[in-house]
């Protein structure tokens, strides 16, 4: 079976000669459900960036669904892969949020008359159906959050790709932010140090350190190893039981 995401010996420094990736090895399956798990500045952001091009030039060789991440094939590769980034003013630049969430399909060709359904259904999706019309800029941050996942969710990819998607929300919109993924049947490759939440929505974790997959394997096992998440600055919740 052609993997939805492949990458192969992986490495890459930034231009300040900082090496963030020192060879990574991934392969994720379509329908997978995948954490990324690591400490601050393990080089999981540095690896979310390669899957759409945003970054390339390193080492090694990134596909996503059999087709080789180059700047020729980007146009399809951004199709079919869309990814939520850390930072939501990364995503949304329109005079609203509305235009944001239909900024994507209209690139991508979706017909005008479509469009709007479109658009209402991803905002209704993150429950950002009453602030359509208002300025991103004046969103919250947790909003802003909400905003730029319907950016993505509006173009229907095919591999959902989400850096940090719980971070700042509140508790029932984390919940619903759950929920939702769950109900997408995506392929899924979420990096997040929110461990429950990589537990209830990723069966398998890939932990990553230093540039490189140290561990991979079930989410629940990965967890449940206290000597393995102390080793990389892992901590569950105080309280938090695994069974
Ligand atoms: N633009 C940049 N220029 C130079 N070094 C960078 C740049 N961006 C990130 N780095 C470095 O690359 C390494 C990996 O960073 P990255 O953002 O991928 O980590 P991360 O695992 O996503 O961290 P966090 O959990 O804090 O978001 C870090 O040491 C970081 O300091």
């Amino acid at each position: 079976m052609t993997p939805a995401l492949l990458v192969k010996d992986l490495d890459y420094s930034y231009p300040d000669g900082h090496r963030a990736l020192g060879g990574i090895d991934l392969r994720v399956e379509p329908g997978e459900r995948v954490a990324v798990l690591g400490p601050n500045g393990a080089g999981k952001t540095t690896l979310v960036l390669h899957l759409n091009g945003v970054l390339s030039g390193g080492g090694g060789h990134v596909e996503v669904a059999g087709l080789a991440v180059r700047r020729r094939s980007l146009p399809e590769i951004r199709r079919r892969v869309g990814v939520v980034f850390q930072d939501p003013d990364d995503q949304l630049f329109m005079p609203t949020v509305a235009e944001d969430v239909a900024f994507g399909p209209r690139n991508f060709g979706v017909p005008e008359a479509e469009l709007d359904q479109r658009v209402a259904r991803a905002l209704e999706a993150v429950g950002m159906a009453a602030h359509a019309d208002r300025s991103p800029m004046h969103l919250s941050f947790g909003q802003r959050r909400r905003a730029a996942l319907a950016t993505v969710l509006a173009c229907d990819p095919e591999i959902l790709v989400l850096d940090e998607p719980s971070s700042n929300l509140e508790p029932v919109a984390r919940r619903e932010l759950a929920e939702l993924l769950l109900s997408l049947g995506r392929t899924m490759l979420m990096v997040t140090h929110d461990l429950p939440f990589a537990l209830q929505l990723c069966p398998r974790s890939v932990l990553v350190d230093d540039g490189v997959v140290v561990a991979d394997g079930p989410t629940r096992e990965l967890l449940a190893d206290a000597g393995l998440l102390a080793a990389h600055r892992l901590e569950l919740p105080w309280g938090f039981r695994l069974d």
